[in-house]
């Protein structure tokens, strides 16, 4: 019989085809599941990627309307891109925030911009982790806890009443927004530093902080060259106000007990805990983190007070009430604060709509893996506050100002204006006290209404009233 030696061949040949076959196959499937799945997403042009959108959304105030929000609807509330030469991922959503947040030294860490690290400093708590972190937060904390916001609050009551008697007594128009930097600067130094402010200061501190986030290109004229010298203005007087500190201390005329944050920050320097620049750096980032951020905070509260009349009524018969408790000229304590509630839900209410903070940047450390995506090692994610706090998911009618809704409980990571996990805000409680005293003093001192209502906020990186936000004044007194 003829036999096609071909079909021998074949059949000989077919077990091990298959064995190669079906193991070629399952290597395939393997590979496919140990390959990465980036998040969606465009990167943009090589290297500048998509940073020009960025910036020119961030200019306008539109950096969640025109760059985040139609990433969302295109990609998922989890996109790449690529900004300021890194390949970045954006999150948005309360779920993804308490992922990232709460994920601080084990998967993610703080990654500020080149300009920010050498004009705070890099050993300001913002670049530190573990066991020094931990001691800075330790030393605000205390400075902050209960005892220490009891002193805090007679001290701002004295600072805002003396600023409107000299700077807003007798006038018919001011600007709020000049009125809060000026007023939070000097809160943080006097109040919580327990430093001087000599004249010319905020002008030079105003320096460092334009430069904060401008490329950093150290050519003169350029605003990062000029906010280095700044820079180096204000560590040559920071540097005679520790040292002449460290030695009252040292010559046990001044106890670090006197409960001015300098002074537990010098403690800790005889002590051999942290050095001088530490102690100078991490001054620095205190007034980088409490100024623009409060002052914006207070104007945009003033701003909604202004367009919602019946808030406004309630909000001011919250402190009426409070007055008539008072003695004439007698300051408030702290269990006043605790009886304005309403103000609080107003002031939260307004950073939910503005928040003086858009978001952060961290860094992976390692591999992420979230959601079927991964987020790989190097690479910088930016969570933002507007991914929840525009969102219907977290809070209905999103775009209506409702001070009632802070009266529900609030889904956790939803309202993050002062971040969260272990880098929550540090000065949370010292920027409540200031808003709500500012308010007070003001609504029960002055009639006031804004000049220009349709004023538009821009973004230099924080928001900011373009016009300064002026008010007509008149006292109630006069
Ligand atoms: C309305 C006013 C304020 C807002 C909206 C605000 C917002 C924030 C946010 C969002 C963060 C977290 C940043 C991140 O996750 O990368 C932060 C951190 C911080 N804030 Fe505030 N802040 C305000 C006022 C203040 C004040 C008054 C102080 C100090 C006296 C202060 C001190 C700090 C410090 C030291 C950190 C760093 C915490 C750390 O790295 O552990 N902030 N703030």
């Amino acid at each position: 019989m003829f036999v096609d030696t071909s079909y021998v061949l074949l059949w000989t040949l077919f077990p091990l085809i298959a064995v190669v076959y079906f193991s070629f196959l399952r290597h395939k499937k393997c590979c496919n599941r140990d390959k990465k799945v980036l998040p969606p997403g465009d990167m943009g042009l090589p290297f500048i990627g998509e940073t020009m959108e960025f910036f020119n959304a961030q200019r306008r105030n539109q950096l969640f309307e025109e760059f985040v929000e139609p990433r969302i609807q295109k990609h998922g509330k989890i996109f790449k891109t690529r900004i300021m030469g890194s390949p970045t991922v954006v999150v948005n959503g309360a779920e993804a925030n308490k992922f990232i947040l709460s994920n601080e030294f084990k998967l993610v860490k703080s990654s500020w911009p080149s300009s920010s690290v050498q004009l705070m400093g890099s050993d300001c708590i913002m670049e530190k982790d573990s066991d020094k972190h931990r001691y800075l937060r330790g030393v605000i904390g205390t400075t902050l806890g209960y005892a220490g916001l009891e002193v805090l609050v007679p001290k701002i009551c004295s600072s805002v009443r003396f600023y409107l008697a000299t700077n807003w007594k007798g006038q018919e128009k001011v600007s709020l927004y000049h009125s809060t930097k000026v007023l939070t600067f000097s809160i943080v130094f006097e109040c919580l530093l327990g430093i001087n402010v000599e004249p010319g200061m905020l002008d030079t501190f105003e320096r460092v902080l334009e430069g904060v986030f401008s490329p950093a290109v150290e050519f003169p004229g350029s605003k990062f060259w000029r906010a280095k010298k700044a820079r180096v203005e204000i560590e040559k007087m920071l540097i005679k106000v520790v040292r002449k500190k460290r030695k009252e201390m040292e010559e046990k005329l001044l106890s670090k007990e006197n409960g001015m944050l300098l002074s537990r920050l010098v403690h800790g320097m005889i002590q051999g805990e942290i050095s001088e620049k530490e102690v100078i750096d991490n001054v620095v980032l205190l007034v980088f983190a409490a100024h623009d951020t409060t002052s914006i905070a207070i104007a945009m509260t003033f701003k909604m007070l202004a367009q919602n009349p019946d808030c406004y009524k309630k909000l001011l018969q919250e402190h009426v009430d409070i007055l008539n408790n008072k003695k004439c000229g007698e300051n408030l304590t702290i269990e006043d604060t605790k009886n304005m509630n309403y103000t609080w839900q107003v002031a939260r209410e307004s950073m939910r709509l503005f928040p003086p903070i858009f978001g952060s940047f961290r860094k992976a450390i390692t591999d992420i893996e979230y959601e079927g995506l991964t987020i790989p090692r190097g690479w910088k994610v930016l969570w933002t506050t507007y991914g929840t706090h525009y969102n219907e998911q977290y809070f209905k009618d999103p775009m209506s100002f409702k001070p009632s809704r802070f009266e529900e409980t609030i889904q956790p990571y939803a309202y993050v204006p002062f971040g969260g996990g272990p880098r929550l805000c540090a000065g949370y409680q010292l920027a409540k006290l200031n808003i709500l005293i500012f308010v007070h003093y003001v609504v029960t001192q002055y009639d006031w209404f804004l000049l220009h209502p349709e004023e538009p906020i821009t973004m230099d990186p924080l928001p900011f009233p373009s016009l300064g936000m002026p008010i007509r004044i008149s006292s109630k007194y006069t």
